[in-house]
């Protein structure tokens, strides 16, 4: 399995099926702002209710092989493990495919993951044990505090201005300093270290000779 994190705003995402098992993947589908569409004659109550709120389409029947045609991801989550091997055997080989009861018969899985803003830690026991991927993230969410969501903030300012205005050579040093511990918990140790880079970068525009 080859790990990707992939931007699904705006993309067409077709599930079939609307029990837990979909809610679960939708509700996580939604948050990246895909373009979700539910085929199934069932659907629990939060799907119903995003489909009232028109935060995606709900039809309201078996899954037919149309609905697949434009999908750029398909998840399969039916009870019916046919009817999830047939939507696995029609979708063409350029589009992601995942079934939530044969694994093997798609070609992508979904991980358990842990989001503290731009920090994503995503676990995988490629297939062999959900149960672990999710006890593994339990433990990351205690070590990896809330901290880290306004630390990626800092680190990603501080990175696009090393990257504009320092030249190759000294970049690296730079970035790899900025993952100091301490910067993690402490918001003044990194408005110290902004102003100083600010401070730094405002000094030589004013040393450049102005024929430059
Ligand atoms: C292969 C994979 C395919 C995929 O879905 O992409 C898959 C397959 C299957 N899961 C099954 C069961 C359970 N799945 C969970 C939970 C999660 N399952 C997720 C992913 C994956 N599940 C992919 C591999 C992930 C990896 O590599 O580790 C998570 C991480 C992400 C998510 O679903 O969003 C989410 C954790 C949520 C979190 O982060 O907390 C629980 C626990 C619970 O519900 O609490 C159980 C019951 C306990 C158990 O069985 O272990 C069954 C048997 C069905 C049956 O018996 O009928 C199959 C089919 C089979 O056995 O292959
Ligand atoms: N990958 C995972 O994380 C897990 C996967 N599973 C598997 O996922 C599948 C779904 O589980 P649940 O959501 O709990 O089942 P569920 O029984 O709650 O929901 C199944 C849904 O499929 C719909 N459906 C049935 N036939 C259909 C068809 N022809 N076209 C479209 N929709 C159809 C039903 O209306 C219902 O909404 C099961 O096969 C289960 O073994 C179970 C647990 C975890």
């Amino acid at each position: 399995m080859y790990p990707i994190h992939i931007n699904l705003s705006g993309k067409p995402v077709v599930v079939a099926g609307g029990g837990l098992v979909a809610y679960r993947k939708i509700k996580d589908l939604l948050e990246q702002d895909a373009y979700v569409t539910v085929v199934s004659p069932e659907a629990v109550e939060d799907i119903q209710k995003w489909h009232s709120q028109k935060k995606l389409e709900w039809a309201e029947r078996k899954v037919r092989v149309e609905d697949l045609q434009e999908a750029f991801l398909i998840i399969a989550a039916t009870n019916s493990s046919e009817v999830n091997s047939w939507i696995a055997a029609q979708a063409k080989t350029h589009q992601l495919v995942n079934v939530a009861d044969q694994p093997h018969l798609g070609n992508f899985i979904i991980p358990s993951v842990v989001k503290r803003g731009k920090l994503v830690l995503s676990v995988s026991t490629s297939g062999a044990s959900p149960s672990l991927s999710a006890s593994i993230k339990k433990e990351l969410q205690q070590r990896y505090s809330e901290d880290y969501e306004s630390y990626l903030d800092f680190l990603f300012e501080c990175r696009s201005i090393i990257k504009k205005e320092f030249p190759e050579e000294s970049r690296k040093s730079l970035l790899t300093k900025l993952t100091d511990a301490s910067y993690i918990h402490e918001a003044d140790k990194r408005n110290v270290y902004k102003q100083a880079l600010i401070s730094e970068i405002q000094r030589k525009y004013v040393s450049k000779p102005i024929t430059e």
